[in-house]
C-alpha cells in the first residue's frame, strides 16, 4: 500500500486464515520502503495536469510495479520468509489521480499504479491489485475501500466504534454498536495531515511536523479557521470522498497566498482545521460512549490527538496501538483482507460506504503460476 502522502511503500505480513466474518489476520512483519526524494518528486510531479507527462506516466506505472514488489521483497527477508511461499500478494497500487465525479467531459474513473505482472515475477507469487475499478463499475465511488476489513476486525457488541483514519486526507468509518455489514457508513472527512505538511515542507523544509511539535508551539488563528472551515467539501453529505486534487499543494498555497501567519500559528491552525472537519463530520453519528480509534500517521502527532479529543467531547478517542494494533499497518493489512476475499470468489466492497449500487468481487488477480 502507498497513500496519498507518498511517504513509501508499506508492506505487511500476514498470516490470513477464514473468509468474510470468519476471517482472522495475524500480522508478522511490517516494513515501510521510503521513496526516495527523487521518486517522491517524480509520483508528485504526475500528480498535477501542469507537470504530467504520459511518457513518465507510463515508465512509472513499470517503476512502481518494481517499488512494490521490492518492498514485498524486503518483509519477507525481514521476516526469513521466502516470497514464494507466500499465498499471494494484495497491492493497491498508488493512485495517481480519482474522478469519482468528474468535472465536465470526462469519465468517472480512477487510477492506481504499480504493475501487477512486475510485482508477480519479482515475486515469483501471484497478485491480486486494481481493488477500486469494480466498485466504480456498479455506481460506487472507488473508495473508501478499507471499512469491509475494518468490520471485520473492529465490529463490537459493547460500542459504537468510529475507525478513522489519518493519513494525507482523513478518513472515517461508523459501525455501530452491534452493527450488521449493512449498517456501515463511511467518508473521507477532508485534509488529514496533508496540508500540515505541505506547511512544514514550506517553512522548515522537512516533511511533516514530527510529534505535532510545531503545531503544540503556534497558537490556532480562530479567524482564519473559521474561513477554513467554509470550503464546500465539509458542508457535502457522505457518501463523498475527496484527495489531492481538491487539498493537495495548490490548495495550501492558495492559502499560503490569502493569509499572513507566522509559521507555527499557521501549522497549529491547520491542525485544528484537521481535528475540527474530523469532529463535525463524526458528531451526527456519535453518541455517547463511543470509540473513535485513530490510525495512520496522524496518530503519532500528540497535538493532533489533544485537539481532536477537546473537539470531540464525549467521544473515547484511542489509538490503533491502545487496541493492540498498529496504526501504521492498517491499511496494508486491510488489502491482504480485500485479496483474500477476491480470491475466493467473494464481495468486498460496502455499498453503504461507497454508493455502489451491489456487492461486487473486487481486484484483478495476476497469476504466477
Ligand atoms: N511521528 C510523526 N509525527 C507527526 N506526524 C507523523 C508522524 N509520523 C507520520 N506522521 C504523519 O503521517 C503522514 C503519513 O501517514 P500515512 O502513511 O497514514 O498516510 P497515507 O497512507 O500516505 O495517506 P492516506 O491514508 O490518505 O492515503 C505523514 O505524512 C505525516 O504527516
Ligand atoms: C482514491 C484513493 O486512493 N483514496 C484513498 C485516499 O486516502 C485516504 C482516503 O483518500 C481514502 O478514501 C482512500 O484510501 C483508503 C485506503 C480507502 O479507500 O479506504
Amino acid at each position: 500500500m502507498s497513500g496519498t502522502s507518498l511517504d513509501g511503500v508499506d508492506a505487511a505480513l500476514v498470516e490470513i486464515t477464514g473468509v468474510s466474518e470468519e476471517t482472522k489476520v495475524q500480522l508478522k512483519q511490517f516494513t515501510t520502503v521510503p521513496f526516495s526524494a527523487a521518486q517522491k518528486a517524480q509520483i508528485a510531479a504526475q500528480l498535477a495536469n501542469a507537470t504530467s507527462s504520459v511518457e513518465v506516466l507510463c515508465s512509472l506505472d513499470f517503476a512502481l510495479g518494481h517499488a512494490f514488489g521490492n518492498a514485498v521483497l524486503a518483509v519477507c527477508q525481514a521476516a526469513g520468509v521466502p516470497s514464494a511461499s507466500l499465498g499471494f500478494v494484495a497491492s493497491h497500487g498508488q493512485t495517481l489521480y480519482h474522478l469519482p465525479d468528474p468535472p465536465t467531459g470526462e469519465t468517472r474513473s480512477t487510477l492506481q499504479l504499480g504493475n501487477a505482472a512486475i510485482i508477480a515475477e519479482l515475486t515469483h507469487t501471484t497478485v491480486v491489485s486494481d481493488f477500486r475499478s469494480r466498485d466504480m463499475a456498479v455506481g460506487g465511488q472507488g473508495a473508501p475501500i478499507v471499512p469491509y476489513s475494518e468490520y471485520v476486525l473492529y465490529r463490537s457488541p459493547a460500542h459504537t466504534r468510529i475507525l478513522q483514519n489519518i493519513g494525507g486526507i482523513g478518513n472515517a468509518t461508523i459501525i455501530k454498536q452491534n452493527a450488521q455489514l449493512e449498517d456501515l457508513f463511511a467518508f473521507d472527512t477532508g485534509p488529514g495531515n496533508m496540508v500540515i505538511d505541505e506547511l512544514c515542507r514550506h517553512f522548515f523544509h522537512t516533511e511533516y511536523d514530527d510529534g505535532g511539535k510545531h503545531g503544540a508551539a503556534g497558537t490556532v488563528n480562530q479567524a482564519v479557521l473559521q474561513e477554513l472551515l467554509k470550503h464546500p467539501y465539509f458542508a457535502e453529505q457522505p457518501p463523498k470522498t475527496t484527495g489531492r486534487e481538491v487539498f493537495g499543494q495548490q490548495y495550501t498555497e492558495g492559502l499560503l497566498a490569502r493569509y499572513h501567519l507566522a509559521p507555527n500559528d499557521w501549522i497549529a491552525t491547520a491542525t485544528a482545521l484537521t481535528a475540527q472537519t474530523i469532529a463535525d463530520a463524526i458528531k451526527p453519528f456519535a453518541p455517547a460512549g463511543t470509540q473513535l480509534i485513530v490510525g495512520g500517521g496522524g496518530s503519532y502527532n500528540p497535538t493532533l490527538l489533544a485537539m481532536l479529543a477537546q473537539a470531540a467531547p464525549g467521544v473515547e478517542v484511542l489509538t490503533q496501538e491502545q487496541l493492540g494494533f498498529r496504526s501504521d499497518a492498517k491499511e496494508a493489512i486491510a488489502m491482504t483482507i480485500l485479496g483474500n476475499q477476491t480470491l475466493h470468489h467473494l464481495p468486498s466492497n460496502v455499498p453503504s460506504a461507497t454508493g455502489a449500487s451491489r456487492p461486487v468481487i473486487l481486484g484483478s488477480i495476476t497469476y504466477y503460476a
